[in-house]
């Protein structure tokens, strides 16, 4: 996930169920910036029972990736919706594989600062597992977490290093359950952005 705006600032990548949203909730509160979840905006699209929607949730509950301009077209309307209220973007779960970032580049914009934020796989899982009994996601359930965090190391993390060639990563260790040391990272990240 990363923030995309004129006032450049800070971006947040992370693994399945690490707790992207539960930060950019926090990031929100404290900066301002427009949180975009893609996977809130194609549970929307899913939500409103079109024929886009039961495509993706075939393809959403095997923890696989929709079509890459499917995503990216949902994102950048999105973001046109909030442009002229918005002080930045916080993109959550996008790019999931670096093609997808370069697209991102190529129509909307590049990223200034990506925040990597690793967390154990066990505890990715056992977060899930636990959220899975009161979220009502049909990709919360063991077999296609396990196949999210496959897909994330394979494709997702490949994205980390795509970045850091453009020195704009910055890694914050989250191995531990206090989210206090991210919020002390977020902040001096943050406040070292242009
Ligand atoms: N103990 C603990 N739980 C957390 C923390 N951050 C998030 N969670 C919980 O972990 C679960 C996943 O958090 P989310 O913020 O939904 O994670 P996500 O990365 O957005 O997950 P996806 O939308 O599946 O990608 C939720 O039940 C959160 O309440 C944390 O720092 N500590
Ligand atoms: N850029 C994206 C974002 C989400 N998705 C799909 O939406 C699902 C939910 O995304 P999410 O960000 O809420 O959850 P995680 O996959 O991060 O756990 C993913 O498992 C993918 O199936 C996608 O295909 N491409
Ligand atoms: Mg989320």
């Amino acid at each position: 996930m990363y923030c995309i705006f004129d006032q450049i600032n800070a971006a947040l990548v992370r693994g399945p169920g690490s707790g992207k949203g539960t930060q950019c909730e926090k990031i929100v509160a404290k900066y301002g910036y427009t949180h975009l979840s893609s996977g809130d905006l194609l549970r929307a699209e899913v939500a409103s029972g079109s024929e886009r929607g039961k495509q993706l949730q075939a393809i959403m509950q095997k923890g696989e990736l929709v079509p890459l301009d499917t995503v990216l077209d949902m994102i950048k309307e999105a973001m046109i919706a909030k442009a002229d209220v918005s002080k930045g973007y916080l993109i959550d779960g996008y790019p999931r594989e670096v093609k997808q970032g370069e697209e991102f580049e190529k129509k909307i914009g590049a990223p200034a600062l990506l925040l990597y934020v690793d967390a154990k796989a066990e505890t990715m899982v056992k977060r899930l597992m636990k959220r899975g009994e009161t979220s009502g996601r049909a990709d919360d359930n063991e077999e296609t977490i396990k196949k999210r965090l496959d897909l994330y190391y394979k494709a997702t993390e490949p994205v980390i290093a795509y970045y850091e060639k453009c020195s704009i990563v910055r890694k914050v260790s989250r191995n531990t359950e206090r989210n206090m040391m991210l919020q002390s990272n977020m902040t001096s990240v943050l406040s070292l952005t242009p």
